[in-house]
């Protein structure tokens, strides 16, 4: 995603209507017949779409053939919309996220840090001049550098504060467009923020006050980014999951039908899957690797497994369905 167009565009809901290009379409698909031949022409559509990538990535590279070579990003892994290599990359982002919440396990909870005026640190609110807490000041502080080394101009990123991203140090990646144009108008951060403070912090952080605030702070940080990524990375498992099947999405955009696609996009058995790996990955992560009962004390993990799977299964799968949902509202704006 292109940062300018990301702020400027980027709201932070998304409209549940419609545009009304798909209205209209609606309008004459009361039948299977209508239904056919829409499915039809999205399919039509779809072809169109990706050989218009296809030839947009190649008039890029010759157009850039006398630009530094670092201007073209290889993306090829980073932008598949296949699903056995989307959910690849889900599976490794599990890493990231059992880790970071490992990590932050090590300190106390330390509530002051999210509290607006808990400590004092700069920066107020500048609508309702509600002090920042240090969570949010220590987030923003990050998004500054990291959004002038580019992370959020690729199109898995999405800042928590996009309005206030600095201007680039280093010249922007061309990434191909893999997605539809709905993915750069809304991101759900605020919902990942509140889910990760009030509903998973409790969980993974003991209650109390060890005065590491910068320390958790920072651990903060390195969860909120990993959940982030993750959550928004449902918009890569909604295309893969569309385009593998218009037929079957497409009656259900045209419906605004939320509650069919989620539906149809779930798959119990995959979830089970992902439920029952990421409690052996925390269960292996959690103690050393030689804890393996030879004569030693007995080590229990830093972070109950089985609470892992929980808040998986209570937050961070149901997120991803959220935005795979929204995503695919708008998949066939005009
Ligand atoms: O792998 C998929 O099919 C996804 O949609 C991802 C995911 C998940 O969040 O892990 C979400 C919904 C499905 O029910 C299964 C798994």
């Amino acid at each position: 995603m292109n940062q300018e167009h990301a702020t400027a565009t980027r709201t932070r809901a998304v409209s549940s209507d419609a545009t009304q290009s798909t209205s209209a379409v609606a309008r004459g698909s009361s039948n299977d017949v209508d239904l056919a031949r829409l499915s039809e022409s999205v399919a039509l559509r779809l072809r169109r779409e990706r050989e218009e990538r296809e030839s947009n990535v190649r008039d890029e590279a010759l157009a850039s053939s006398d630009m530094d070579d670092a201007n073209l990003v290889d993306g090829s892994t980073l932008v598949s919309t296949d699903l056995a290599s989307v959910r690849d990359n889900l599976i490794r982002q599990e890493e990231s996220i059992i880790f970071s919440l490992i990590e932050r396990a090590q300190v106390a909870r330390n509530s002051a840090i999210y509290e607006c005026g808990g400590l004092p640190v700069p920066g107020f609110d500048e609508d309702t001049g509600r002090r920042h807490s240090l969570l949010e000041y220590v987030l923003r502080q990050t998004e500054q550098l990291y959004g002038r080394v580019r992370r959020y101009t690729a199109p898995d990123e999405h800042a928590f504060f996009p309005e206030s991203l600095p201007p680039l140090v280093l010249p922007p990646l061309r990434y191909p467009d893999s997605l539809h144009r709905t993915a750069s108008t809304f991101d759900i951060n605020d919902v990942v923020y509140d889910m990760y403070v009030h509903h998973l912090l409790p969980e993974v952080a003991a209650e109390g006050d060890d005065a590491n605030y910068g320390s958790a702070a920072l651990l903060d940080v390195a969860c909120l980014q990993a959940l982030s990524k993750r959550v928004h990375y449902g918009m890569f498992v909604a295309e893969a999951k569309f385009t593998a099947a218009p037929q079957k999405y497409t009656p259900l955009i045209v419906e605004k039908d939320a509650n069919g696609l989620m539906e149809l996009l779930t798959d119990t058995a995959v979830e089970a899957q992902v439920l029952k790996r990421v409690e052996r990955k925390a269960a292996a992560y959690g103690v050393p690797p030689d804890a393996d009962g030879n004569g030693g004390a007995a080590v229990s993990p830093k972070i109950d497994p089985k609470e892992v799977g929980r808040l998986y299964e209570a937050w961070v799968m149901p997120l991803t369905k959220e935005v795979q949902v929204k995503y695919l509202l708008h998949r066939l704006d005009e």
